[in-house]
């Protein structure tokens, strides 16, 4: 039995790729690379280069690996960027998730774990948001990942898979041992801009918009830990692979932090007063996302291990670090 993971190479996919191989598990990583990077999948994995709605390649990597369960990070993952380009993120992100798992349910796969986002509540009426409050995604990017949460629902009814959908809400940190970290050089990320700042690879930092109906007036998120997210995915495949049901369940901690408060933070772990400016709202923009975190722990038995803001900067600025060296190389 093996594990497919789908964008293997990218952020938080590598992540899971490293939560797999250390609970001992054989790992194959499909990626196409055009986000992700080679070096991001350990040596003990196996890597296969191409595309997701490649049916013929998802086969015979399904049949030459015995894969039982797939864990699909594969997408594009730019909110303003799916505005512009609709079409673009519909292929990529629904349209070949519907070749994968077709692929999947010939092959006699089992279980899917799918990374899904907060971004298919839209602009929420609550928060915390919990996972049953009707979906109204404001972007195409949410969109097209809604799409594939019904694609996984209707095929488990029909072919008997089972699936956990995971909500991200804001995925930020690194590996706390240091192998891998979000490497996308123009990543929009606030966590990671904050520390690109506070190490002068960037001049300042906007703060899109101060007039919020918030504690401080800025944007708040729920900041939750990589390798806390990962842990849930692997929780998520044992409780399939036990004959449990399938799932949709939010990833965060439940707990808010303002924009403000994030670069406060980033200034006092790093020392670096570094040039902050107030903008205008950027489009797009909830005021507030917090996920409703319960129902992760309760049937997933998740305990975070990294919740603490101070911490996610740490490994954060750790790994900005050890990336500008290493292109210094
Ligand atoms: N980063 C976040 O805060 C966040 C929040 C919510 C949800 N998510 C979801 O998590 C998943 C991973 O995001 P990430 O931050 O690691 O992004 P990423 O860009 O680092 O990783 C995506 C990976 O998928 C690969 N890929 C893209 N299209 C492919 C295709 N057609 N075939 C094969 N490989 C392909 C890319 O090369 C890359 O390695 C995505 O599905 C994203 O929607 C991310
Ligand atoms: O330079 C920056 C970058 C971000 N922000 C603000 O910081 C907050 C967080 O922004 P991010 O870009 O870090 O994250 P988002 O909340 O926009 O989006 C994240 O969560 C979404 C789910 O709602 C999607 O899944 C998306 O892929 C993921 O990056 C927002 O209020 C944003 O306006 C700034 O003020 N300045």
């Amino acid at each position: 039995m093996a594990v497919l993971v789908t964008g293997g190479a990218g952020y938080i996919g590598s992540h899971m790729v490293l939560e797999l191989l250390d609970a001992g598990e054989s790992v194959v990583v499909l990626d196409d690379l055009s986000t992700g990077f080679r070096r991001a999948v350990p040596a003990q994995a196996q890597f296969v280069q191409g595309d997701m709605g490649d049916g013929a390649l998802v086969a015979r990597t399904i049949a030459e690996h015995g894969i039982d369960a797939i864990a699909h990070f594969a997408a594009r993952i730019v909110v303003p960027e799916s505005v512009s380009d609709p079409l673009g993120y519909y292929l990529n992100n629904t349209v070949k998730s519907r070749a994968l798992l077709e692929a999947a349910v010939k092959g006699g796969v089992r279980h899917v774990i799918f990374s899904s986002t907060a971004a298919v509540y839209g602009e929420p009426s609550v928060n915390p948001v919990p996972e049953d409050l009707p979906l109204e995604p404001i972007n195409p990017y949410g969109r097209s990942k809604m799409m594939t949460e019904w694609m996984l629902q209707d095929s488990a009814r029909a072919y008997g898979l089972t699936y956990v959908a995971l909500r991200y809400f804001n995925v930020a940190g690194a590996d706390p041992k240091g192998r891998s970290g979000q490497s996308t050089p123009q990543a929009t990320h606030l966590i990671k801009v904050a520390c690109q700042a506070a190490l002068g690879q960037r001049p300042y930092l906007d703060v899109f918009g101060t007039d919020y109906p918030t504690k401080d007036g800025s944007c708040v998120r729920d900041y939750i830990q990589v390798s806390d997210l990962a842990r849930a995915h692997v929780l998520a495949l044992d409780h399939l692979r036990k004959g449990g049901d399938s799932l949709t369940l939010n990833c965060g901690y439940g707990q808010g932090y303002s924009v403000l408060e994030v670069i406060d933070v980033v200034k006092r772990v790093s020392g670096v007063d570094f040039e902050v400016r107030l903008c205008p709202r950027r489009p797009g923009d909830p005021a507030a996302l917090i996920a409703g975190a319960d129902r992760v722990r309760e049937v997933l038995g998740w305990q975070p291990r990294y919740q603490n803001l101070e911490r996610i900067v740490e490994q954060a600025l750790a790994w900005e670090r050890s990336l500008a060296e290493s292109e210094a190389a």
